[in-house]
């Protein structure tokens, strides 16, 4: 993507980071347009019809661009050649055994190179470069629904050959389950603030197990089979909140323990 002028003076070096803050500093029409026009091309790229990141977008948003570009000293034109778009999202995770993590994780959002320029090591320099600012490893990063080429590239330039797909359509790999078991002492951190949750939510299988007292078998007074001895309720609002959640506790159970109806 090219602009007619030298943008050392607004860019400065060739790998740079914009975060919100300072895509609205750039106050540059030509430098929005190049970036837009680039994101247009990854929106092609991946046969979406609108591009997901915009100058203005970014503005109003806490993603960071990370931009690659160069000066042509000899046809005095500046070339933007490729950009990554980051931002951490709170995500609810699977591993391959089903477990349920939870935490805050940085997300690629948006990968690009001109492609004039792809396989020359550009998108390696970005990502690289990304890391250090984010002070993130690779297997730290989730991928918004990567293309098949990425997935290639993780795999190939950082060792990452276990995708793990969310029902989210984010990929992240098995390495970030391997770091969350502090228990087994690996030598890879997990991410600041990540976590498997403390109650780890099982959706579809709770097998409940239910217990009936034998000598409380309850009836109701109006079909004649009352207990003998009458049980007063707790009526305080403790007492009240008490039932209620117990009330609940045995409606679940006892929904998951029928038969379904159909
Ligand atoms: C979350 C998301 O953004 S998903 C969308 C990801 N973006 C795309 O798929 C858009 C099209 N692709 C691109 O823009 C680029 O190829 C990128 C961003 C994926 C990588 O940037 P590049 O500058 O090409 O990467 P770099 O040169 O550092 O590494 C190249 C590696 O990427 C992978 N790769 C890049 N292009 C291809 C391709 N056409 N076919 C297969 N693998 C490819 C390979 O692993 C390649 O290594 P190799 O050349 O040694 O075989």
């Amino acid at each position: 993507m090219q602009v007619n002028a030298d943008l050392r003076p607004i860019l400065g070096p060739q790998l740079v980071r914009l975060d919100p803050m300072r895509v609205k500093q750039l106050q540059d029409p030509q430098v929005y347009e190049a970036i837009d026009s680039l994101a247009k091309l990854s929106a092609h790229c991946l046969q979406l019809r609108t591009p997901l990141t915009t100058c203005e977008k970014l503005i109003n948003s806490d993603s960071t661009l990370y931009l690659s570009w160069k000066y042509d000293e000899e046809e005095k034109v500046s070339r933007l050649l490729g950009f990554a778009k980051v931002g951490r999202k709170k995500l609810f995770l699977y591993d391959s055994q089903m477990q349920t993590y939870e935490g805050e994780i940085l997300c690629l959002l948006d990968f690009y190179v001109h492609f004039s320029t792809q396989r020359q090591g550009v998108g390696k320099q970005i990502l690289d470069y990304m890391f250090a600012q984010e002070h993130t490893e690779p297997f730290q990063l989730a991928l918004d629904n990567p293309s098949v080429t990425l997935l290639g590239f993780m795999s190939q330039k950082y060792g990452l050959v276990k995708p793990v797909w969310q029902n989210t359509n984010f990929v992240v790999f098995d390495e970030l389950f391997q770091s969350l078991s502090a228990e087994n002492g690996t030598e890879k951190p997990a991410p600041d603030g990540w976590r498997r949750p403390m109650t780890p939510r099982r959706l579809g299988t709770g097998a409940t197990d239910t217990r009936w007292l034998q000598h409380a078998v309850s009836g109701h007074q109006s079909k004649g089979n009352a207990m003998a001895a009458p049980v007063d309720a707790d009526m305080t609002p403790q007492g009240a909140l008490s039932n209620r959640a117990h009330q609940a506790k045995a409606r679940k159970a006892h929904i998951l323990s029928s038969k379904p109806l159909w």
